[in-house]
């Protein structure tokens, strides 16, 4: 069973990232932000306050189908899924399925913000993939633009701070490097180059664990 932990900021590449690594060692990949934007957006639809941790605990019983909304995939709801993903109990009640997914028999690719240091700290491999705020910012305003989105550079840059700070500076499981991770800065790199860089990490920490 060989698990691989991705982590990083918003718009750092992550899930790109991270499926490409599924492709290349054939292994299932959860993209665990999507548990995030499903209990921010059922905050939402139920007229909860994601702010209020028992709105957002209830929201956790959300339904599977919800993952597939691509309302998921807005801005907006990013900044909901930080919102809610500050609460203690909200991010227990998706522990053990994110744990589930890691451990099934043939191993797993999961990416989010904590998965090295909680969700599977004994990871056999743990990236940490960042990039630029501006860097990042511009990827989200090419992602709008394509979506027919009419996309305001400087409210990207201040939602992506907003997010790193909540994300970074919360008291459980906050963003933060896992101890054994190795940095991948993807601010100069383009996506091929970065997933043949992240291949060359993964492999080299599978074959340092295979010596052991
Ligand atoms: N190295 C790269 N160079 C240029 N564009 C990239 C690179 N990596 C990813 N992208 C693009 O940037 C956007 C964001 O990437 P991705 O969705 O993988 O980031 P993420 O970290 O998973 O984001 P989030 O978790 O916040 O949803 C996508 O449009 C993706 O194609
Ligand atoms: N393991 C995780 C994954 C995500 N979050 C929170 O959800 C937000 C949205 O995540 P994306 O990866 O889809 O951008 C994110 O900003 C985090 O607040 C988390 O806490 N833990």
């Amino acid at each position: 069973m060989t698990i691989i932990a991705v982590d990083g900021p918003a718009a750092s590449g992550k899930g790109t990232i991270a499926r490409a690594l599924a492709r290349h060692y054939g292994l299932p990949c959860l993209d665990t932000g999507l548990l995030y934007r499903a209990v921010g957006l059922s905050v939402l639809k139920a007229g909860g306050d994601p702010d209020q941790e028992a709105d957002a605990l209830a929201a956790c019983d959300f339904e599977d189908g919800l993952l597939n909304d691509p309302a998921l995939r807005s801005e907006a709801v990013g900044s909901l899924a930080s919102r809610v993903s500050v609460h203690p109990s909200v991010r227990q009640a998706l522990v053990q399925r994110q744990r589930d997914f890691a451990t099934r028999p043939g191993g797993a690719i999961l990416d989010g913000r904590d998965i090295g240091t909680v969700i599977a700290p004994d990871a056999d491999a743990k990236i940490f993939v960042t990039a630029s705020v501006h860097v990042r910012a511009q990827r989200r305003y090419a992602d709008a633009l394509e979506h027919g989105g009419h996309p305001d550079m400087d409210s990207l840059i201040a939602d992506i701070q907003a997010r790193d700070t909540r994300d970074m500076s919360r008291d459980h499981a906050p963003l933060r490097m896992a101890d054994g991770a190795d940095l991948l800065d993807t601010s100069d790199l383009a996506i091929d180059a970065a997933i043949q860089r992240a291949i060359a990490l993964v492999d080299a920490q599978l074959e340092g664990h295979r010596k052991v």
